[in-house]
């Protein structure tokens, strides 16, 4: 598999990404002004579709706080090279220091526990309820890469995806177009969110006996399927945006924009760290014209969305809801993500009181999760365990009604 052997965590390197949250682009007093809800957008346009009222209602701006480009380009200057510098046996390291850092790991790893270390116990609370997974792509189910075009999931990963979606309603709720995750999922039997949910699709049929409901589609094969855009309208001009910041990327060496339909990234991963603050400036610049669009941060990305108040946490509930589910108490949904825009998700799962919302991350971070996992490589430990357990119960019931 082409993940690598399975490390110690690396320390309790706080995460760069802590400060992430999305800024409206026509905020002008500062490079990047955070409304003070993290992940909450604030909106310009409400979703439409099946359970969703249309409105045009304007909702008010929340309060911005200030804070400066800084804070994220520091924070990622402190991640590069990567966290695994910090390692006593990779690299001369303070050993103090190292000590430190892996006490507040653990301290912090106390809060979040290991899904695959207290799988059973963490289980547990679902039983007599319907488990739902959610998963996010990059860091969840694949490892980060360099490109992005290369972000293959491994056929292990696969393998336990296909088991997970025979034995529960799955879905993939990612910042990619959809296409390109089908692309390297390739299984249709899933549900897909791409664009951090502004674009689901799923089979009509429903799956695991779950009949979904909602607007009805072709897909490009011919087969019915079920379809909500809630920023179906932002389609040109998401179009006009990735031109206009290709242009700009292409001056930068390294960077690399991707059109995510209705999101689009600009990459920094491979940017030489001197030209990470003109490159943001530059992108700053170029969304000034587009008050109805705002910037989020992710792992060396920046990312152009729609204002809409719409995100992985509501695709999630959409999802409940299209499958008959969303006012269901007994409903346990399970959510890995690794990234900041999971934390709306994890939000979500919190809010519905029964569910896992499970981290990906081997480093301290800020989160809404209540539990963890280390990486792509415990992720599918644990989800090996969910097959497992699953058929477990499933083989009792069989000689119980035997
Ligand atoms: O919601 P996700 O599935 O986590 O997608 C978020 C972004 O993931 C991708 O970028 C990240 O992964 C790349 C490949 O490992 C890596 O090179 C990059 O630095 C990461 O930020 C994807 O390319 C973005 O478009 C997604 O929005």
């Amino acid at each position: 598999m082409a993940f690598r052997s399975k490390p110690k965590h690396s320390g309790g390197l706080k995460d760069p990404m802590l400060h992430m949250a999305p800024v409206s682009a026509a905020s002008s007093n500062g490079l990047f002004n955070y409304p003070s809800n993290a992940g909450s957008h604030t909106s310009t346009t409400a979703p439409t579709g099946p359970g969703y009222a249309p409105s045009k209602r304007r909702l008010p701006l929340r309060k911005v706080e200030n804070a400066s480009i800084t804070g994220w380009l520091e924070a990622m200057k402190d991640s590069s090279p990567p966290r695994t510098r910090c390692h006593p046996q990779v690299d001369v390291y303070d050993k103090s220091e190292f000590e430190a850092i892996d006490m507040e790991y653990k301290a912090w790893a106390a809060n979040h526990p290991s899904a695959v270390e207290n799988f059973e116990k963490l289980i547990e609370a679902a039983s007599g309820k319907r488990i739902f997974v959610f998963l996010d792509y990059d860091g969840t189910l694949s490892p980060i890469v360099e490109n992005p075009e290369c972000a293959f999931m491994p056929d292990e990963m696969r393998t336990v995806v296909k088991e997970i979606a025979t034995l529960f309603p799955t879905a993939i709720i990612t910042g990619r177009s959809r296409e390109k995750v089908y692309e390297f999922v390739q299984l249709p039997e899933l549900y897909y969110a791409g664009s951090h949910g502004m674009d689901i699709m799923g089979p009509a049929e429903g799956c695991n006996g779950c009949k979904a409901q909602g607007i009805r589609a072709l897909n490009e094969e011919g087969n019915e399927v079920v379809l909500f855009q809630p920023a179906s309208e932002f389609t040109t001009i998401m179009n006009e945006i990735f031109k206009l910041l290709e242009e700009k990327a292409s001056k930068v060496s390294g960077a690399k924009v991707e059109h995510n339909k209705f999101c689009v990234s600009v990459h920094f991963r491979r940017v030489k760290e001197e030209d990470w603050l003109p490159l943001a400036e530059q992108v700053q610049h170029v969304l000034r014209s587009y008050p109805n669009l705002c910037l989020t941060q992710g792992r060396k990305v920046l990312e152009v969305r729609p204002l809409i108040m719409w995100n992985k946490g509501k695709a999630l509930d959409f999802l409940l809801k299209t499958l008959g589910f969303g006012s269901r108490s007994d409903v346990f949904p399970i959510y890995i993500g690794d990234d900041q825009t999971d934390e709306d998700a994890f939000k979500t799962v919190v809010r519905r009181k029964h569910g896992l919302a499970i981290l990906v991350s081997n480093v301290v971070k800020e989160t809404n999760a209540t539990s963890s996992l280390q990486d792509p490589n415990e992720v599918l430990e644990f989800l090996q365990l969910l097959v497992k357990w699953k058929r477990r119960h499933l083989n009792r019931l069989c000689k119980y009604l035997e």
